[in-house]
């Protein structure tokens, strides 16, 4: 695959690809401080929930280096004042606290300030190359519920750029690539930040994958003329129920294949599962600035004033998903099975 690395830790910084800039323009930024980690995760240079989680692992690595003190009592103070510092970058992905935890994790059980800072990298490092693996499962997986000639709906960009390397919900297209099965995808533009239009399209592209773009609005019609197959999107939190949160439209996306009779997919990792929320309702849901939807390109294209509602995600609810693919395999979206996934 040609698709850049979104996030990678090279000369003691975070080389990230500005996916705000995407498709035209391919920029990185070196970021060396937690603030400025804080300030990519915040301002979608980095998205996507794995990705998220990578990023802030990496930050943890960041505050623990950048901080010069050698007493194992000062640096893990100040490494946990930071880890909750990028806690709050944005709410919605579990990813992001998945990871945190697993960092805070290992420098609680670090004795002096080398170790810490070598195994705080070492497990940001890892969470890494995990991930990688965990999404080409998730493609191994998903892969098994598509035909040749099948054509599936998306909706924003569970890709490449989104976590480690393949994707969870575009995963599958990269391996039906590489083994000569034709799918088509159809990829809503995903309003108001355009992961759809400017992302999915743009990676499927490099890739030589056959997709369409349409927007959001198209959908409905889109499945009638199409003979749409499925729709297979990713997660940002599933609670314990099933309950799915992704990007605003996704619910959307679910009501309908269901009136369609189309089967309707999310692809996640076990690192987006949130056990301690019981369903949907308890999934913060993050609101973003209006300007998202008042603004496109910097044009204001909305009276002044305008009252504006923007969240970001929305939760499609479990009885509207046929499965979840993960790693471990395709589960039912059902209490039960989410706790055996677990057991
Ligand atoms: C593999 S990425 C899964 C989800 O994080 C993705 O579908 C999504 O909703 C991303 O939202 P974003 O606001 O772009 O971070």
């Amino acid at each position: 695959m040609t698709i850049p690395q979104s996030v990678s830790w090279e000369n003691h910084t975070i080389r990230l690809l500005d996916q705000r800039k995407l498709p035209h323009v391919t920029e990185y930024l070196t970021l060396g401080t937690v603030e400025s980690v804080f300030e990519a995760i915040k301002s979608l240079a980095v998205r996507g929930a794995p990705a998220i989680g990578i990023a802030a692992a990496f930050g943890v690595a960041l505050s623990a280096l950048t901080c010069k003190t050698e007493d194992v009592h000062e640096l893990k103070e100040q490494v946990f004042m930071d880890s909750g510092y990028l806690s709050q970058s944005r709410p919605t992905a579990v990813n992001l606290f998945w990871a945190l935890n697993r960092m805070n994790e290992v420098v609680v059980r670090s004795n002096t300030a080398q170790s810490l800072r070598e195994n705080v990298l070492a497990e940001a490092l890892t969470i890494q190359k995990e991930d990688a693996e965990v999404c080409r499962s998730i493609g191994e997986h998903a892969l098994t519920l598509f035909q040749n000639g099948d054509r599936v709906m998306t909706i924003c960009n569970a890709g490449s750029i989104a976590t480690a390397k393949y994707g969870t919900a575009l995963a599958p297209f990269f391996l039906a690539k590489e083994r000569g099965i034709h799918l088509s995808v159809f990829a809503c533009e995903t309003r108001p930040v355009f992961q759809g239009a400017r992302l999915t399209t743009w990676e499927l592209m490099q890739a030589d994958i056959d997709v369409t773009l349409i927007t959001d609005s198209m959908a409905a019609h889109t499945m009638k003329m199409k003979q749409i197959s499925a729709v297979i999107t990713g997660a940002d939190r599933i609670a314990a129920n099933g309950d799915s949160a992704n990007k605003i439209g996704t619910f959307g996306l679910a009501v309908l294949a269901k009136s369609f009779g189309i089967p309707f997919y999310i692809a996640a990792p076990l690192s987006t599962f949130d056990l301690d929320t019981p369903n949907g309702d308890a999934i913060p849901i993050e609101e973003r600035d209006p300007s998202e939807i008042t603004h496109v390109n910097g044009v204001n294209i909305a009276p002044d004033g305008v009252n504006v509602f923007n969240p970001a995600f929305d939760v499609a609810p479990a009885d509207l998903i046929t499965g979840i693919v993960t790693e471990k395999g395709i589960i039912k979206p059902d209490k039960a099975s989410i706790a055996a996934l677990f057991a």
